[in-house]
């Protein structure tokens, strides 16, 4: 009840904000349509007192005033609504923009790596689509609120036992919720194998993975495995929902019982001479609402639930976001400022890794020193810990042991916005932005991102300009499926616009290619290489350090350090000349290459 009453009291207070006067409007109108009926109750008693009595002309008046409270009532949660929804509609953008500020809150990866994370914001994202109806909710319930203590109050009037008669209202209201938990927690229950069943769907309706399959023969066996996550989830689902429904008619009986026991000793008052007839039509109205507006507080009682489960999922989510990763204390010095330029270099000391919840080391004791102005390249096998290192390198983790340093500071005492600041970078998982290819490219530097010259050069840079020729409005080209005049590119273009966005800022400290080309042709990849020196010789003006996570041997062997990553540790470091004479593992899997490329 409290997190309801909280979730309640946060939901107004954002309407307030938003428009004080429709808030205004719209509860106002709320309470006026619940207690109009009431009071049309206690009009209807006058009248057929009046009635009986012989006084016509009151009895008349009494009919007038009983067909405006009936029009008000009918008419009230009209007008509300017309204020509410308006105030609705802006309540759900400013969840929306809540959920995108928790997905991307944290400067840290280990949330978005984090399938419960996932789960929780799978919830979410659905449950946020329904939070229109939880204002008309709430409001509703506040005006049947002030309505049944109308009534209340009226009942007991007529007799005091009747006082109780609202109270038992309590049990379906009470059964309602727990109704509502067991359902919620189903929902919780079944959110994973939800998100793998919609992740099916989403396979078979991407037209990159619609290929493999067919190939592979897959479109039965998705479907079947689609089948079987649908049945656990709706299996767990209906049992639930049986559970609470029986829950709900239980409570109901209870109820009846009572109205049924009012009506009688009302009934008994008025034949014995204590009550007149005006209270036996009073009672029946009355008890009646009473189970009307007991029946519609526990329809809301979903929506209401729904409201606090929002406000709680969000605030679970800001409070794992706002949660410090596990890691050393922050240096005395956190807030330090990035330095405008790398003299010595970024130096990694001692430094370990596991992922936030696991045991395992993926890196282990990397003592290595990248030099300013050097172009380094990481090689290894697949799962060595190349990308690990390049995510540490980033400040999307801290060190479990260890530190990096950049000059001689330590990276952790840099505020991670202000290290992305400093850097750049251009990922194998690079991201789709469906804008204009102008903005696509742009948002690599957003001061510059309508910049059409420093979007030009970003892509001259990057070996990308062919990506334009094809495209009806160049720059202003939209891009992407979801637009029915998007264009679609193929992979290697995607890509290699993400490495334009990764050239647009000039003086990166560090810009970081991880696996950049591995979508393109080896001409592109020749070619972009040869740029990528001649970049990387601009950077080092500045001491910006070029690191390049590559498969392919040929493309790096021009780089300043090859850094040659096995099992966690770094295995050998040094120039090609230096690691091809020493004749350890990088000169070994060079020849392998150089011989498959014979
Ligand atoms: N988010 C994560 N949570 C837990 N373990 C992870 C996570 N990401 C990677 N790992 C593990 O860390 C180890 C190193 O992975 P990493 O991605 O760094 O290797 P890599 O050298 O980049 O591999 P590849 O060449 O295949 O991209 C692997 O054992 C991998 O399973």
């Amino acid at each position: 009840m409290r997190r309801l009453l909280i979730a309640a009291g946060g939901l107004l207070a954002m309407c307030w904000r938003q428009s004080p006067g429709k808030t205004l409007a719209a509860v106002g109108l709320m309470i006026a349509s619940g207690t109009a009926m009431p009071l049309a109750g206690i009009s209807l008693r006058q009248l057929v007192n009046a009635a009986l009595d012989g006084r016509i002309g009151e009895a008349v008046l009494l009919g007038v005033l009983i067909a405006v409270l009936l029009i008000a009532a009918l008419t009230c949660s009209h007008f509300a609504h017309i204020a509410y929804y308006e105030l609705a509609e802006l309540n759900m953008l400013r969840y929306n923009h809540q959920l995108i500020t928790l997905a991307n809150g944290s400067s840290s990866l280990e949330a978005h790596e984090n399938p419960e994370y996932a789960d929780r914001l799978t919830v979410l994202e659905r449950e946020v689509l329904q939070t229109r109806n939880t204002l008309q909710a709430l409001l509703a319930t506040s005006g049947l609120a002030f309505g049944m203590l109308l009534t209340a109050v009226m009942l007991a009037f007529l007799h005091p036992v009747l006082f109780l008669l609202p109270l038992l209202a309590v049990p379906p209201i009470l059964a309602g919720r727990r109704a509502e938990q067991i359902v919620d927690a189903s929902r919780g229950r079944t959110a994973e194998p939800t998100r793998r069943a919609l992740n099916l769907v989403h396979l078979t309706t991407a037209s990159a993975t619609a290929k493999e399959l067919k190939v592979f023969q897959l479109e039965d066996e998705v479907r079947r495995r689609h089948s079987e996550l649908w049945d656990l989830t709706s299996g767990d689902l209906w049992r639930a929902q049986r559970r609470a429904t029986l829950l709900r008619a239980l409570s109901q009986l209870v109820f009846a019982t009572g109205y049924v026991s009012a009506v009688l000793l009302v009934a008994h008052g008025a034949i014995t001479g204590r009550s007149t007839v005006g209270d036996v039509v009073l009672v029946v109205v009355l008890a009646s609402q009473v189970n009307s507006q007991v029946a519609q507080v526990v329809a809301l009682v979903p929506d209401l639930q729904r409201l606090s489960g929002v406000d709680r999922r969000l605030r679970e989510l800001q409070d794992a976001l706002g949660r410090p990763a596990p890691a050393p204390p922050p240096a005395p010095d956190a807030g330090t400022a990035a330095p405008d330029r790398l003299r010595s270099g970024i130096t990694l000391r001692g430094l370990s890794f596991a992922y936030p919840g696991t045991e395992a080391l993926v890196l282990r004791d990397v003592d290595l020193h990248l030099p300013a102005g050097a172009t380094v390249a990481v090689v290894g096998e697949n799962g060595a810990g190349k990308s690990s290192l390049v995510k540490m390198l980033c400040g999307f983790y801290r060190p479990t042991h260890g530190d990096i340093l950049v000059d001689g500071t330590p990276l952790r005492a840099i505020p991670s916005k202000t290290w992305h600041a400093r850097m750049s970078a251009g990922f194998q998982d690079f991201a789709r932005y469906e804008f204009v290819v102008r903005q696509t490219v742009g948002v690599g530097d957003l001061p510059r991102e309508s910049s059409e010259s420093a979007v030009v050069e970003a892509l001259r840079r990057a070996h990308a300009e062919d990506v334009l020729a094809p495209l009806p409005d160049g720059l202003g080209t939209q891009l992407g499926k979801s637009y029915s005049d998007g264009a679609e590119l193929s992979g290697g273009q995607w890509q290699k616009l993400a490495l334009g966005r990764a050239f647009m800022r000039d003086r990166p400290l560090l810009l970081v290619l991880d696996e950049p080309t591995a979508a393109l042709d080896a001409e592109a990849e020749d070619a972009l290489f040869k740029r990528y020196i001649t970049q990387a010789r601009k950077i080092a003006a500045d001491g910006g350090i070029t690191l390049l996570v590559s498969h392919r041997f040929s493309t790096i062997s021009t780089a300043d350090m090859i850094v040659v990553v096995a099992d966690g540790r770094v295995a050998e470091a040094g120039d090609h000349g230096e690691l091809i004479r020493r004749g350890g593992l990088y000169a070994e899997l060079y020849a392998l290459q150089a011989r498959g490329y014979r």
